[in-house]
């Protein structure tokens, strides 16, 4: 990773303790590989629920989160933000069940076919409906994956055609739903959420914030920089930065993590995700860095998202300091391995 430094920047920063608000940790022994890369840097992390079988009830998130907590290791601390995945049944009662809970935080639409393990995930939203009424009616967020599955349309077009498409009636027909437009990529997705009317936000991934669509290509396919929604044109990174570091307290830190075993993303068909969590908040350091706005970073990655959830600020900080460190080739995941995102390469900010 290039190194730019403004001579009068700092050396280090250290902000309140962040927070993961977009993050798949998997499960099992994958899941206890994972987990402890971002226990060190986050407190809590809003969890997705696209296992197999998907998350869809309290019941099991309840069970989810126990095989989390269990996971963890000794003296860590660290708190998982339960979500339910969307199907096309979910039951109204569902929703009051979740929110009876304590522990389920959100409900996630993906759209079905649209990503990994969306399969279960919802064909028409307006068969949702009456969850979404009550999602409403409690104040339950609805975390979207926007992205049309429409074959006829563009892949690089999708979110955006998303917005008119679904984004506009669902908050028309519901202008109070809590709504977070989950890793967002484009310059329409930034715009839409800034300008847009009621409760809504969006998470931002480091990757869309460094790199733009030509990374994927540089000197031959490169799979671990394919996820979705896949990197766009490089206007629509300086879009994502523009909103990022405005200080609009509707943009926050998602990772959107996505770990794949090595051999599934070196794959004749690969799969999207990239693994960020081991250094998650060093790929933001350097963004923000990059963009002259390391003032922004804590409202970003520890103030806006509690806000939006109306959950409390962590106590206690972390410190990042200017410092060049190599990222491991590839990591333990389960019985395989995960290659993180700029393996083998030198990145300028670290965790103290
Ligand atoms: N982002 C991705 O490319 N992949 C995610 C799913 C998702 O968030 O869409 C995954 O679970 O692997
Ligand atoms: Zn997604
Ligand atoms: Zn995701």
């Amino acid at each position: 990773m290039s190194n730019h430094s403004a001579s009068n920047s700092p050396q280090n920063i250290t902000i309140t303790r962040p927070d993961d608000w977009h993050l798949h940790l998997r499960d099992g022994a994958a899941m206890a590989s994972v987990l402890p890369h971002t226990a060190r840097q986050f407190r809590r992390a809003i969890v997705m629920p696209n296992l197999k079988p998907p998350v869809t009830t309290t019941e099991q998130a309840a069970a989810y989160r126990d095989r989390i907590l269990a996971a963890l290791p000794m003296g860590m601390e660290f708190e998982p933000l339960m979500v339910l995945y969307l199907t096309d049944n979910t039951p109204p009662d569902e929703i009051r069940r979740a929110r009876d809970s304590g522990f389920v935080h959100a409900v996630k639409l993906y759209p079905a076919g649209a990503t990994t393990n969306s399969d279960a995930g919802v064909t028409s939203l307006t068969k949702c409906y009456k969850t979404l009424e009550v999602m409403q009616e409690v104040g339950m967020p609805f975390l979207v994956h926007g992205e049309v599955t429409d074959p006829a349309v563009d892949v690089f077009d999708r979110e955006a055609v998303f917005i008119e498409r679904v984004m506009q009636p669902l908050r028309r027909d519901m202008p109070a739903l809590k709504v977070v437009f989950e890793h967002i990529t484009t310059k329409d997705a930034a715009h839409y959420v800034s300008e847009a009317e009621g409760p809504i936000a969006a998470t931002i991934t480091a990757h869309h914030l460094l790199y733009n669509r030509n990374e994927i290509f540089k000197g031959g396919i490169r799979p671990h920089y394919y996820c979705l929604p896949v990197l766009k044109r490089e206007e629509h990174r300086q879009a994502l930065v523009k909103v990022a570091t405005s200080g609009s307290d509707r943009f926050f830190l998602g990772t959107d993590s996505a770990p794949h075993p090595k051999g599934l993303k070196e794959h004749a068909c690969g799969c999207a995700g990239c693994y960020t969590a081991l250094h998650a908040m060093e790929l933001y350091a350097e963004a923000f860095d990059r963009a002259g706005a390391l003032d922004k970073l804590e409202a970003f990655a520890s103030v806006n998202g509690p806000a939006f959830y109306g959950l409390p600020r962590n106590s206690g900080t972390v410190t990042l300091q200017r410092a060049e460190w190599s990222v491991p080739d590839e990591l333990p995941l389960g019985d395989a391995t995960v290659v993180p995102l700029n393996a083998g390469e030198t990145i300028g900010w670290k965790l103290a």
